[in-house]
């Protein structure tokens, strides 16, 4: 049944008068997009020409409230590719419902977008992994969507996507095998693996009880975010890139003594920041190598 209740807060008519403001107000016209994790704002140093509006410049826009995401939206070029960064994103522990949370997918996707890559700072589960390392995410487990905290509940609008969207291939098998070549010719093979990622909503960081249920469900890796952009990416059908940085080692055993902080997570991603550009500025420089998808229900790129 449609209830106030169950209604999206985003309607199709606001994602479409958000993306033509965007749209008037800049050449730009994107075919990738960039979300920055927790501290990884400083992707955007490579982008030439650049616009930048901020969030709460922007109609219907939610604005950035964690320490660590700067809240713009910033348009420009990278090797001559048009892109455009979100330097700062949206958590379901701010407040937002996760239809705000992914409200800016749609306005890529509408946009004319076809590739969206999205990078976070998270806490490794793997023994494997060490502080710094890069997980490329090759799946990942929504533990607020099993008790439904999911973005596409609610009555399903069919010009963004499917009810039921498939998720089994939610990260492009094609956009990871480029990224690890580009992170082999790098030669940061040795802090690169593959894996799973987990969202937990937050704010709190894991009780070791957690932490040691997580691995044991087969994460890698556990963060805030991610997997609602993701989820409403894959459903519109964006074609998307993972890449979460190894801030800290979460705890499984009672006598580690370390405790982990937001100020050691941004700490981490801006020493780390520089790597995870190198492999994003190649990364937007030889994406078109991979095939192109099929844009069909994006209704401006072409219009504007
Ligand atoms: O936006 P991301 O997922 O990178 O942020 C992570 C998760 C929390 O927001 C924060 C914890 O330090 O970093
Ligand atoms: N939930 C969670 N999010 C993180 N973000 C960065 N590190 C962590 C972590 O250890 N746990």
């Amino acid at each position: 049944m449609h209830t106030e209740e169950n209604s999206c807060c985003c309607s199709f008519d606001d994602c479409k008068l958000t993306t033509e403001w965007l749209l008037s107000r800049t050449r730009h016209r994107p075919k990738i997009a960039i979300v920055c994790g927790s501290g990884l704002g400083l992707l955007t140093d490579s982008v030439s020409n650049k616009q930048t509006f901020r969030y709460e410049d922007i109609p219907n826009f939610p604005v950035s409230t964690v320490p660590g995401h700067e809240g713009s939206l910033v348009f420009g070029q990278i090797k001559g590719k048009s892109c455009v960064f979100m330097q700062g994103r949206f958590h379901l522990y701010e407040g937002y419902s996760l239809c705000k949370v992914t409200f800016p997918v749609r306005i890529f996707k509408l946009m004319g977008v076809e590739t969206i890559a999205v990078t976070n700072a998270s806490g490794g589960l793997c023994q494997d992994f060490k502080v710094g390392d890069i997980m490329v995410i090759k799946d990942h487990i929504n533990l607020p969507g099993f008790a439904g905290q999911h973005p596409l509940c609610g009555p399903n609008d069919e010009r963004f996507g499917i009810r039921f969207p498939c998720m089994s291939d939610a990260y492009s098998k094609d956009l990871r095998k480029l990224v690890l070549d580009i992170t082999a010719e790098l030669g940061y093979s040795n802090f690169v693996h593959e894996g799973v990622y987990c969202m937990v909503s937050g704010p709190n960081f894991e009780t070791i009880a957690e932490a040691r249920m997580l691995h044991i469900l087969g994460s890698d890796s556990v963060g805030m975010s991610t997997v609602p952009e993701v989820t409403v990416a894959k459903h519109c059908g964006l074609r998307v890139l993972g890449l979460s940085l190894i801030t800290n080692k979460v705890s499984l055993d009672y006598s580690h003594e370390e405790k982990v902080n937001h100020e050691e997570v941004l700490q981490i991603s801006k020493m780390r920041a520089e790597m995870l550009k190198n492999v994003l500025v190649t990364f937007i420089a030889r994406s078109h190598q991979v095939e192109t998808i099929n844009n069909s229900n994006c209704i401006y790129s072409n219009a504007m």
